[in-house]
């Protein structure tokens, strides 16, 4: 499959914070989105997972059958999105059945970031990089093939961050997509780049002439 943005603009609160922004991306790839903070980075990944609409612009996806791009992403947000009263395992099989495609279940994907002792813990109870890594254990409960990832190293330690590294390399070894914004290093040797820069305005062009 694959996903192609074409001319995208965003504008937020009247200002418009990118412009003409387009890709390509096929099974197997990565996209490592980068700019200033407020740049729009996470305001891209907003838009294509169908949170956020385009000024102009259409993210398209091809080779997927019928299925929309809202059911094949699955989009760990910069906020970890889990609910505080709920223990991890709860968490979990909560994202498992809505995301679909079910994948490894809770207990299992708490074990691969290295927190099955943590299962019956409200999360409420749980450091901020312990939440981020039950937030990025989501990726596993379901077999969505496109990753969308906001800041996905925030909070995570050394040992972490490497482990991160390898989940994203192992998935797409097997034909997944990620698009991931950060400001520091993913490990993702030859993914493709895309630094988000600030649009020129009609009034800065008049300004330059
Ligand atoms: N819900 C919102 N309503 C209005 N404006 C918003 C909203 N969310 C973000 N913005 C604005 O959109 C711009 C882009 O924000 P965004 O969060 O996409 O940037 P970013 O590149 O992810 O930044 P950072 O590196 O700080 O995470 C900023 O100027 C921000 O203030």
């Amino acid at each position: 499959m694959r996903i192609v943005a074409d001319n995208l603009a965003c504008r937020r609160s009247e200002r418009l914070i990118f412009a003409n922004l387009s890709f390509t991306l096929a099974d197997g790839q990565a996209l490592v989105v980068t700019g200033r903070n407020g740049a729009g980075k996470s305001s891209l990944l907003a838009i294509l997972a169908a949170r956020l609409r385009p000024e102009a612009g259409n993210v398209r996806v091809e080779g997927a059958g019928e299925a929309p791009l809202t059911e094949l992403v699955n989009f760990v947000g910069h906020r970890d999105g889990l609910k505080s009263a709920l223990t991890a395992e709860e968490n979990l099989a909560f994202a498992r059945a809505i995301l679909g495609r079910a994948a490894l279940t809770p207990k299992e994907a708490l074990a691969r970031v290295g927190l099955e002792h943590a299962a019956r813990l409200p999360v409420a109870y749980l450091s901020a990089g312990q939440r981020r890594r039950v937030g990025l254990a989501r990726l596993f409960v379901s077999a969505r093939p496109v990753w969308l990832l906001d800041e996905p190293t925030s909070a995570l330690d050394a040992a972490s961050q490497e482990a991160l590294g390898v989940a994203m390399r192992d998935h797409l070894a097997a034909g997944g997509l990620i698009i991931a914004a950060t400001h520091a290093p993913l490990g993702l040797d030859g993914a493709a780049t895309l630094r988000i820069e600030r649009p020129v305005l009609a009034a800065d062009a008049g300004e330059a002439a």
